[in-house]
């Protein structure tokens, strides 16, 4: 008993030792790719949901330094405005300016629509980052379940709506935060809102699979308007997208060394926005500022269809 126990802490010293006296080169792998463009956005206009913390600020925080008019849609505009000081405080000449947009009211998002056409000229980049993960069973003001009704639904119809300006504004790019977990996950045709079971990983993994085949349909739908849309694993992140998990937030406070940064974690939106390299590119995922493997779920093109034709039906919108 007292040798195993001896065994034990003297296993943890040892790693804990080794994790110290490589932290340098632990911390250089775990941060992963690099945006490497140097592209400068002087007078092109971003549009970044859930900008005010996490990827989303870091996002918001690059693409202004690089001369973008940034708005920064958040659903809390006194948390968006703090993030928007802090921006302007890393850089004066920075243009951010935030507005109200919730991803779980379809009048919220109609309205941010309504205000942003009127107001705004163009949108060169949007980048659909806002997302909710593993909270407990809720349903959005339209009695659509949280994941699949923020993640994904809510981006679907504000797509919808700006859609006319990207194709105006093009040569744009659209950007969607889907992630690695769309890999374990299934669309539940017959059950999209887990009315029947619920379980939240999964619900989480099913709406990042649907952001999956929503870049790639709407990719094969923007065929030849210079409008781009490409999906993007961010890496597993350190930011507050845990918070509803007790369990999943100590684990990345333990580990907090081998995940990126929410900076390293914006690194490939980044890249999807800006990279010259990708001007013409459309359809393809992302990680690590690099393309990247997709499931076979995430690939089937009667699935992506049907995921279209019941998020039109759904939002009661006519799409084609
Ligand atoms: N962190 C990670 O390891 C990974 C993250 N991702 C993806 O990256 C994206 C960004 O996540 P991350 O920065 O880590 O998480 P955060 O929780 O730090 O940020 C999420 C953002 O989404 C916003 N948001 C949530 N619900 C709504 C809503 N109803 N309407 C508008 N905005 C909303 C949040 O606003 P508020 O602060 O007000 O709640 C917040 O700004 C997500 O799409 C996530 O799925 C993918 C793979 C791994
Ligand atoms: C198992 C395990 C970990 C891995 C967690 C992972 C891989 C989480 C991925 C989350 C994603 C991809 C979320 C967003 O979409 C840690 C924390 C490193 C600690 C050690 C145990």
């Amino acid at each position: 008993g007292v040798m195993l126990l001896l065994l034990t802490v003297a296993g943890l010293g040892a790693v804990t030792l080794l994790a110290v006296l490589f932290a340098p080169q632990i911390r250089k792998y775990a941060a992963g790719g690099v945006c490497q463009s140097a592209a400068t956005l002087a007078g092109k206009t971003v549009l970044i949901t859930g900008a005010n913390t996490g990827i989303g600020k870091e996002t918001a925080l690059d693409l202004a330094m690089r001369g973008a008019r940034v708005i920064m849609a958040c659903r809390d505009v006194e948390k968006g405005e703090e993030a928007a000081a802090s921006i302007r405080a890393a850089n004066p000449k920075a243009q951010v300016e935030v507005r109200e947009l919730d991803l779980a009211d379809t009048c919220s998002i109609r309205a941010f629509a309504q205000k942003f056409l009127r107001e705004v000229d163009d949108l060169h980049i949007l980048v659909h980052n806002a997302g909710v993960m593993m909270c407990p069973y809720t349903k959005t003001v339209d009695g659509f379940e949280m994941h699949i009704g923020v993640n994904h639904l809510g981006h679907f119809l504000l797509t919808y709506l700006l859609i006319g300006q990207l194709k105006h504004s093009a040569p744009a790019r659209i950007v969607v935060v889907s992630s690695l977990a769309h890999n374990f996950g299934w669309i539940r045709f017959h059950d999209l809102h887990s009315q029947g079971s619920y379980n939240s990983g999964l619900a989480y993994c099913q709406s990042k699979l649907a952001n999956v085949l929503f870049a790639r349909e709407l990719a094969r739908r923007l065929k030849g308007t210079n409008v781009t849309v490409n999906s993007v694993h961010p890496g597993t992140v350190n930011s507050d997208l845990t918070r509803h998990s007790t369990l999943m937030t100590i684990l990345f406070t333990i580990f907090s060394m081998f995940l990126k940064t929410p900076r390293e974690g914006a690194q490939t939106s980044i890249y999807c926005a800006v990279a010259e390299e990708l001007h013409s590119i459309s359809g393809k995922h992302f990680s690590d500022c690099a393309p990247a493997f997709v499931a076979p779920q995430g690939r089937s093109e009667e699935t992506a269809r049907r995921l279209w034709d019941i998020s039109c039906e759904l939002l009661g919108i006519a799409w084609d």
